[in-house]
């Protein structure tokens, strides 16, 4: 059987008498949705940097992912432009959520209140970088950027296969 899922306890302060603390809109969910504090409107290819009313002491072991909603995605181009967006565990400032427009042709509309973009919390590890001359082998050594094939799926697995 599955394993339970892992709760960690995240400090929250809400810094806008309007704004609340982060839902999960159903069970199991990954990703609490995070509101706007503001009103705007996004034109085509336009960015905005956007307030969410809410800063976090994420425990040390830990970090904050702000990813984008795909509904607002798939229907309107709304995106996160450094999706996911890292929350360190040291920060303690407003979180904050770089939006973009990549629709064309039509504007965003964004009221406050709007559930904009979405946090997922993660456990993270750090590196302690020992410098070497020789790195260990590995099967795929130094073959990256579509060294296991182009773009072709099912039929050049049944070409492989045949
Ligand atoms: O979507 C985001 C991404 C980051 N941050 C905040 C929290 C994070 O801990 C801090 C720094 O983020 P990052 O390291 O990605 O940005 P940077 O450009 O490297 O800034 P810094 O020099 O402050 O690290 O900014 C947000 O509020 N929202
Ligand atoms: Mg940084």
């Amino acid at each position: 059987m599955a394993s339970a899922e892992e709760v960690v306890e995240v400090g929250i302060r809400v810094l806008d008498p309007e704004a609340a603390v982060p839902t999960y809109a159903q069970p199991f969910d990954a990703g609490a949705d995070l509101i706007s504090t503001s009103d705007l409107e996004l034109a085509p290819g336009e960015r905005a940097v956007v307030g969410t009313g809410i800063a976090l002491s994420i425990p040390a072991g830990w970090a904050g992912f702000v990813h984008p909603r795909s509904g607002l995605a798939a229907r309107h181009g709304l995106t996160v432009v450094n999706a996911p967006g890292t929350i360190d565990a040291g920060y303690r400032g407003e979180i904050k959520v770089c939006l973009l427009n990549t629709d064309s042709s039509n504007a965003i509309t964004i009221s406050r209140g709007d559930r904009i973009a979405q946090l997922v919390l993660q456990r993270v590890g750090r590196a302690d970088f020992v410098v070497t001359e020789e790195l260990d082998p590995s099967v795929r050594g130094d073959g990256g950027y579509g060294s296991t094939g182009g773009v072709a799926g099912w039929a050049a697995i049944e070409q492989e296969d045949a």
